[in-house]
């Protein structure tokens, strides 16, 4: 098996089971309703309440006729695998760091257990303003420019296309969501006006210990969407709601996974929630992933909507500012804390 560095190896409860569960009942969703200009009310209430069930009983679901042209994520994934090619040295000539998180990184941590995998990550708005540190006090905040490698000389302009496709999937989900929890079809929109959102391109390779490691451990997303790409090797995991069992998303021809958020679940006062999932690896095959983060501007306070509480229905959390939650999850990236992550659950005021 050769030398693997322990920090990859996960606690005996956290570990893969080298036969997993395939999803059933992972709810598929044709979005065609939704891509006409002028859609008929009638379907397009149908569909929301569609995916306000989905993000009830799963917080996850995948979707169908999404309207994202299917050269565009070809694109994409053909470029991100020439730059994983590509040799280490090369690779991080881009590398991120701790003040520019645009980039490639291959030292992750989730939970502080090293990730097996290699990433490189964009913004989608550029330049894309947050706090300079997790400092609760300092109120600097730095514009992020993205880096690109010179080798593939596309890379750019693929990766923001893909960018500019995402950002409207992004956009037609979240007027669905809204729609299904009662509000008016554009009650998020002004929350994406300085976007924080970013891509990544998740590289994992075959894995020598594939039942001791995870290629990302178990985690939520702290954002408000997330909208995956994955290719057909198949690995990501979601714990089923019901019973905490770790079900396999079966990969689905040009089909993308989208996921409720943090913020979401905050802001819907726990009616939908962030569903905890991970990533195996195999030993055989290597696989490629495209998670686009959907995220709100860094002074955004999080706080349960104000449609959504009322005296028999009380706000579940205290207000919380993004932008310094974000630095907070962003640095434990980097070092091996010991202590949690920054979690929503800590701004619960029960
Ligand atoms: O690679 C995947 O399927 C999912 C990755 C993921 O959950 C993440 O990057 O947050
Ligand atoms: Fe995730």
């Amino acid at each position: 098996m050769g030398e693997v560095d322990p920090a990859f190896i996960q606690a005996l409860e956290h570990r893969p089971k080298p036969h997993s569960v395939e999803a059933q009942g992972i709810p598929l969703i044709d979005l065609s309703p939704a891509n006409s200009p002028d859609p008929d009310p009638g379907s397009l209430s149908a569909l929301a309440a569609e995916i306000g069930d989905a993000c009830e009983k799963w917080g996850f679901f995948q979707v169908i006729n999404h309207g994202v042209p299917l050269h565009v994520r070809e694109k994409i994934d053909l470029v991100s695998r020439k730059f994983f090619a590509l040799p280490k040295e090369e690779k991080k000539k881009v590398s991120r760091d701790e003040v520019n998180p645009s980039g490639y990184y291959d030292t992750e941590h989730t939970k502080n257990v090293r990730d097996w995998k290699e990433v490189f990550d964009f913004t989608v708005g550029e330049p894309m303003v947050m706090p300079a540190s997790h400092e609760p006090d300092d109120r600097e905040l730095k514009e992020v420019i993205n880096q690109w490698p010179e080798n593939p000389s596309e890379m750019r302009e693929v990766c923001e296309e893909y960018g500019a496709e995402m950002q409207k999937l992004g956009h037609k989900l979240l007027e669905l969501i809204a729609l299904s929890l009662g509000l008016a079809r554009d009650r998020f929109n002004g929350f994406f006006k300085d976007q924080t959102t970013f891509i990544r391109l998740n590289y994992y390779a075959p894995c020598p210990i594939p039942d001791l490691a995870l290629g990302v451990g178990r985690h939520k997303d702290g954002g408000a969407l997330t909208i995956l790409a994955q290719d057909d090797v198949g690995g990501l995991e979601v714990k089923r709601k019901t019973d905490g069992e770790w079900i396999l998303v079966k990969p689905t021809p040009d089909a993308y996974i989208i996921n409720v958020g943090d913020i979401i679940q905050v802001w819907s006062n726990d009616k939908y929630e962030s569903v905890e999932h991970r990533v195996k690896v195999n030993s055989e095959r290597e696989r490629f992933s495209i998670p686009f983060f959907l995220n709100p501007a860094h002074y955004t306070m999080v706080e349960p909507l104000e449609e959504l509480v009322n005296k028999q229905n009380p706000a579940n959390y205290n207000p919380y500012n993004w932008g310094k939650f974000f630095s907070t999850r962003k640095r434990s990236n980097y070092k091996k804390l010991d202590v949690e992550n920054i979690q929503i659950h800590h701004f619960k005021n029960y």
